[in-house]
C-alpha cells in the first residue's frame, strides 16, 4: 500500500516550518455528561445544556463522559465499526477521499468537495486512507464488504440521535430534524518516519462531528494558540463544532480547527459521523444572535 513507500522518503512533514507537525501539549479538554442532555431531568438537562454552551464557546471541541451513560449500542457500535470500515477502507483501495463508484465525473468531484470539506492543506500521499459515504437521508454504502453495510446503519443511526440531542441543546432555535449526514472512516497506514501529518488543519464544515478513534492517538486540537493532543477518556466520542455552527452563532462558536499526526508502528482509524441542516437549508446567525451583532 502507498504508505508503506511514504515512509522511506524523506519526511516532508518535519522538513520545513511549513509542514512542521509541533509537539503536542495535552488536554484539559472539557467532558460533558451527555447522558444528563438526552435522559435527564429539567435542571441536568438545563446543567448540560450550559455545559455544552460553554465548551462550545470556550473550545469547540469537548468529550462525552461515558461514565455518565452513552445511549444504548453506541458501545457495541463502536465496537463493530472498526470491523466493517476497516475491510472498506482496504478494499476501496485506500485513496485519499475514497469515495466509491466509478470516475471522477463532474457530479462525483462536486460530491468529493462536498464530502471533504475545507482544508489548509493537501493530505500527504501515503500517510492517509479513508472513506468518506453520505449517510443520511440516504445511505451510499459500498457493496462490500457485505457486514458494511449492516454496520454503518446502525452506527449512523446511533450517532446521528445523538449529534440531534446535541444540536437542540447547542440551539433550540434550529431546526435539524431534516438532517444531512456524513460517515467518514479515516485509517492511517503505520508511520515509523518521525511524526507525520496524517490530515492537515481544517475545521468541519458542517453543524457538529462526532468522532472516535481506534485507541491510538493522533487527533489534535488548537486552542489558545496551541496544539493539543486529544487524548480520549476511554470510549469516549469527542464532539467538534462546526463551520455551520459558526455561523449560526454569529462566530460566538467557533468551527475548530483540527488535524492528525501520525507516526508510530500501529495503524490509526478514526470514525467520523457529522451532522449539517438538510443540503437546501440556507445557513444563517440565528436572528437573536444576529442583532448581537
Ligand atoms: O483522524 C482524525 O482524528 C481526524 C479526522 C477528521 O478530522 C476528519 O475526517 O474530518
Ligand atoms: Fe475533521
Amino acid at each position: 500500500m502507498a504508505g508503506a513507500s511514504a515512509c522511506h522518503s524523506p519526511d516532508p512533514c518535519t522538513d520545513d516550518g511549513e509542514h512542521a507537525v509541533p509537539d503536542a501539549g495535552t488536554t484539559g479538554i472539557p467532558v460533558v455528561d451527555l447522558d444528563a442532555l438526552v435522559n435527564g431531568a429539567a435542571e441536568q438537562r438545563a446543567q448540560a445544556v450550559r455545559d455544552v454552551g460553554r465548551a462550545c464557546q470556550d473550545w469547540g471541541f469537548f468529550m462525552h463522559d461515558m461514565e455518565g451513560g452513552q445511549p444504548r449500542g453506541a458501545g457495541g457500535s463502536q465496537r463493530s465499526v472498526y470491523g466493517g470500515v476497516r475491510g472498506a477502507v482496504q478494499l476501496t483501495g485506500g485513496g485519499e477521499g475514497g469515495v466509491p463508484g466509478g470516475r471522477a465525473d463532474g457530479a462525483r468531484a462536486r460530491r468529493l468537495r462536498l464530502l471533504r470539506g475545507r482544508r489548509r492543506r493537501p493530505v500527504l500521499a501515503g500517510l492517509l486512507q479513508d472513506v468518506r459515504a453520505i449517510a443520511h437521508p440516504e445511505l451510499h454504502c459500498p457493496a462490500t464488504p457485505a457486514k458494511l453495510r449492516e454496520v454503518a446503519t446502525e452506527y449512523a443511526a446511533t450517532t446521528r440521535r445523538l449529534l440531534l440531542s446535541l444540536s437542540t441543546a447547542v440551539s433550540e432555535a434550529m431546526r435539524l430534524e431534516s438532517c444531512f449526514q456524513i460517515l467518514v472512516a479515516n485509517r492511517y497506514p503505520p508511520y515509523t518516519a518521525g511524526p507525520g501529518l496524517g490530515l492537515p488543519e481544517h475545521s468541519d464544515h458542517g453543524f457538529l462531528t462526532l468522532l472516535f478513534q481506534n485507541g491510538v492517538d493522533g487527533l489534535q486540537v488548537h486552542h489558545g494558540g496551541r496544539w493539543l493532543l486529544a487524548t480520549p477518556l476511554p470510549g469516549a466520542f469527542f464532539v467538534i463544532a462546526g463551520d455551520q455552527l459558526e455561523i449560526v452563532s454569529n462566530g460566538r462558536y467557533k468551527g475548530v480547527l483540527h488535524r492528525a499526526v501520525v507516526g508510530g508502528e500501529r495503524a490509526r482509524m478514526s470514525m467520523v459521523s457529522m451532522i449539517s441542516p438538510c443540503l437546501d437549508t440556507v445557513v444563517k446567525p440565528v436572528p437573536e444572535l444576529a442583532a448581537d451583532g
